[in-house]
């Protein structure tokens, strides 16, 4: 049995760090194993222009631990004014690594997302110029679309139409949810990819909701039937370049989950390695796992992969890890993936 893999270091390509109080009680999750995130726009109010960006960057380097190896990639909030010089010089700065399309009223804090996609072809045709990635939350808020069935449609209704108008856009497919995302990822062609999350590799809907309603299970896109599970283990575990992690590790106070109308999001950020080598492991795939979590993502950005390693280790008894996070402002629980974890980075400090 093998008990241990060097891998490069992993990024997190799809993140939430939130800002403040909450910014300051998660951002050490991360920065422990990986080495740079996309990050989310999606603050009140969200990262909307260059400016917002910068300043958004410098209050999580402010946050990161003394001697953390850890740089922010930012994201620019599309909405229908954005501007596309702003993108540009933004992009060309090194500032900002992609923008990111929330239809409105998708999901968390999406309120200022697109509503008519018409007005924001001139900054996708702009961002296809210069190959700046376009991030997408693929569902469609349509009320009459079944809350399972919002991924799939979005690939006929918006993401095919997008793609047809402008080919050379380069996108990422972001949690990717269901094997219609899967497949059309993988039959998409170089210009497309997608993140998976953590959580969606472990959690079916029955998680969510057998046995008594899980709250701490629910995120958007809502965790699908068990055949797409098994379709998204089989992505990630393949090591195809087109997919790689996105923990989309998403912070929201217990008080604000626990609640009649809950918020989406799951916490993954402490124990997504252990998490994931699990996976991996379970699926004779821990040969593939650095190009999920370190390889494939930089190829797609363009960026270097990491210079460092990390060791994960298979310990003899499970690892565990704190049930939550402590903020000034109460607790956010950590993912239980429902499983022991043996698998554990070994720490270097
Ligand atoms: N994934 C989620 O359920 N929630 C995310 C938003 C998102 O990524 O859609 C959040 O910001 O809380
Ligand atoms: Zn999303
Ligand atoms: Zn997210």
């Amino acid at each position: 049995m093998q008990t241990r893999l060097t891998i490069r270091r992993p990024d997190d390509w799809h993140l939430h760090l939130r800002d403040g109080d909450m910014l300051q009680a998660v951002i050490a999750d991360t920065t422990r194993h990986f080495g740079r995130a996309i990050i989310m726009p999606n603050l009140v109010p969200p990262v909307v222009t260059a400016k917002d960006a910068a300043a958004y960057r410098d209050r999580i380097m402010a946050a990161c631990p003394l001697h953390a190896d850890f740089a922010p990639l930012m994201t620019l909030y599309l909405t229908e004014t954005t501007d596309a010089d702003d993108v540009a010089l933004a992009a060309e700065a090194g500032l900002v690594h992609a923008v990111k399309l929330y239809p409105a009223g998708a999901t968390t804090n999406s309120a200022s997302g697109v509503r008519d996609f018409d007005k924001v072809i001139p900054v996708l045709e702009r961002m296809a110029e210069i190959g700046l990635p376009l991030c997408v939350h693929g569902e469609v808020t349509d009320k009459d679309v079944d809350i399972f069935d919002r991924e799939a449609v979005f690939i006929e209704r918006v993401l095919i139409p997008l793609r047809v108008r402008v080919p050379a856009l380069r996108v990422v497919f972001e949690h990717v949810t269901t094997s219609d995302g899967v497949d059309y990822v993988t039959g998409g062609g170089d210009n497309i990819a997608a993140t998976i999350t953590t959580h969606h590799l472990f959690i079916n809907r029955n998680d969510i909701l057998v046995g008594g309603i899980r709250p701490h299970n629910y995120c958007l896109p809502v965790a699908k039937r068990e055949s797409h599970r098994r379709a998204l283990v089989s992505a990630a575990t393949s090591g195809a370049a087109s997919f790689f992690l996105g923990t989309d590790s998403a912070p929201h106070l217990d008080a604000a989950k626990l609640s009649a109308c809950g918020c989406a999001g799951i916490y993954t950020a402490p124990n997504t390695m252990s998490c994931l080598a699990h996976i991996f492991d379970q699926a004779d795939a821990l040969a593939n796992l650095e190009a999920f979590t370190s390889l494939n993502g930089p190829a797609f950005y363009r960026l270097p992969p990491n210079d460092t390693k990390i060791n994960l280790i298979r310990r003899d008894h499970p690892v565990t890890y704190p049930q939550a996070r402590k903020t000034p402002d109460g607790d956010v629980t950590i993912f239980d993936c429902g499983v022991p974890l043996y698998w554990d980075v070994e720490t270097t400090e």
